[in-house]
Parts: C-alpha cells; sequence; structure tokens
C-alpha cells in the first residue's frame, strides 16, 4: 500500500516527515512547509492511510499499521532516517515509530497529542456514527475542537475550507482511525524513546488539553515541553507562525549537534 505524499525540497537535505491528525489530511501542515525548506529541510507530508488520497483500507486499524505505513513510504523513498513531527494522530504515529523503529527517527516533535486518549467508549461510538451516518455532522464538530472560536470568526473562508477537509475523508477510514485511538497506550513504550523530543500542546485544546502533553514530556526521557497560548487543537494551524518556529528550533539544534 502506497500513502499518498508530496515531497518539497532539496534531495539531498536532511528529511522532515509530517504527520496529520484525525479527520484531515496533508495540507494542514500548509503553513509549516516554506519555513521548513528555507531553513534547509527536505519536507514530506503524507496522508495517513484512510485519510486524504491514501488508500483506505477496511478497519479497524492499529497504530502499528499506522507506523508501518510511514517505514515503507520511508524505505520506498530511500530515506534511512528522518526527522518527524505529527499532531494528534500524527504524533501518536510518532510515538509508536520513535519506540519500535528508534533508528529511523532523528527527531521527534509531537504537537496536540496523547500517549494515552481514553474515552474508549466516545471513539467506538463515534466510529460507529460516521459509519451509520457519514461525515458531515463529525466535520462540524471538528472544526469546534480544531479551533478557537475567535479564530473561526476571524477566518470564515479557511475554516469552510477545512471543515470540507474533514467531510471528505472517508467515513470508513476515519472510523478505523477511531478504532486506533480507542485502546491506544503508549505509555509503558514511551519511557525508552531515545529521539530528542519536543511536545507542544496548546493552551485552548479542549480535545487533548495540555495535561496529555505533560504526560509524555515527563516519559521520555529528556523531552521538553511548551504549551502555545490561543491555540486549540490544530494549533500548528492557528498559531502556525509560534507552532512553526518551535518546531525549526528544536530541529535546527538536533542537526547542529549530529
Ligand atoms: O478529533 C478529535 O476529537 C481530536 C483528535 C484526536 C486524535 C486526532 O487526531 O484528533
Amino acid at each position: 500500500m502506497e500513502l499518498n505524499h508530496v515531497a518539497d525540497g532539496p534531495d539531498d537535505a536532511p528529511v522532515v516527515v509530517l504527520s496529520n491528525s484525525l479527520g484531515s489530511d496533508l495540507r494542514m501542515w500548509e503553513p509549516q512547509v516554506k519555513p521548513l525548506v528555507e531553513h534547509g529541510f527536505r519536507v514530506i507530508r503524507y496522508d495517513t492511510r484512510g485519510h486524504g488520497g491514501s488508500p483506505v483500507p477496511p478497519g479497524p486499524y492499529r497504530v502499528d499499521d499506522l507506523g508501518g505505513d510511514v517505514l515503507a513510504l520511508l524505505d520506498g523513498l530511500g530515506v534511512a532516517s528522518a526527522h518527524f513531527a505529527g499532531l494528534s494522530l500524527g504524533g501518536m504515529t510518532g510515538l509508536w515509530l520513535a519506540a519500535n523503529a528508534p533508528e529511523r527517527v532523528r527527531g521527534l516533535v509531537l504537537c496536540c497529542t496523547s500517549a494515552r486518549p481514553g474515552n474508549r467508549q466516545m471513539w467506538l461510538d463515534r466510529a460507529a456514527k460516521v459509519r451509520a451516518d457519514g461525515m458531515a455532522e463529525i466535520a462540524d464538530g471538528s472544526l469546534g475542537r480544531w479551533f478557537t472560536p475567535a479564530w473561526v470568526e476571524a477566518h470564515p473562508a479557511e475554516a469552510v475550507r477545512l471543515r470540507d477537509m474533514t467531510a471528505a475523508t472517508p467515513a470508513e477510514g476515519y472510523a478505523s482511525c477511531c478504532e486506533v485511538l480507542a485502546d491506544l497506550d503508549l505509555v509503558p513504550e514511551s519511557a525508552g524513546i531515545t529521539a530528542p523530543t519536543l511536545v507542544i500542546s496548546g493552551a485552548d485544546d479542549h480535545a487533548l488539553p495540555p495535561g496529555h502533553g505533560e504526560l509524555i514530556a515527563r516519559t521520555i526521557p529528556g523531552a521538553r515541553f511548551e504549551v502555545v497560548a490561543q491555540a486549540a487543537h490544530l494549533g500548528s494551524y492557528e498559531q502556525a507562525e509560534t507552532f512553526t518556529e518551535l518546531i525549526i528550533g528544536h530541529l535546527k539544534t538536533q542537526e547542529a549537534v549530529a
């Protein structure tokens, strides 16, 4: 299975892989691409299975399926190791990769994510709902979790575009990724992560509040933790400049010490 992906930046530059959240696709990283390339990185964005233009195998999926897809993508592109930044579901994929394929992950950035999301029944109910009713209602709800009300009010056209991104996500892909979250517990294996790690939470993220990021940062040896103000769940989009600066700063430090 080949994931849909887009590469920007020079072939010989250090690679950063960007991984999307539940209900979005690789376009969620648009604000980060140009700055990362300008700072000397090759950016590979991909659509998680069941999302965007990637295949939609029948579910349920497990986090090792999502991580295995990234390893296959890197193998196919001839990339031995890369930096990895993921938001929410993408961050969970990053945790799995760094714990299970440490030689492939040079630096890790975990945005608005969790190692143990909890709320098992809520995820199973959400999966059942989208399989029964489709994505429209979920898309309205997502927008309310992704952004603060002030951002939505100030960016009506972008809000519609991002809502439509969720609405266009295949219901089976979305539901199968909800099932990844239902039973996920990456806390024990996170303790063994050796990749230099930056964890970023949004102060206004009510989907995965900063306590989730704090737990990850306490669990991964040496991890740094930042909380960004006026950022809800899609913090890297709402507070793009601040997230981008933090991501670039962390990854450039890793390149300098390599
Ligand atoms: O959509 C949500 O409720 C929040 C979320 C959890 C995992 C993810 O990627 O988004």
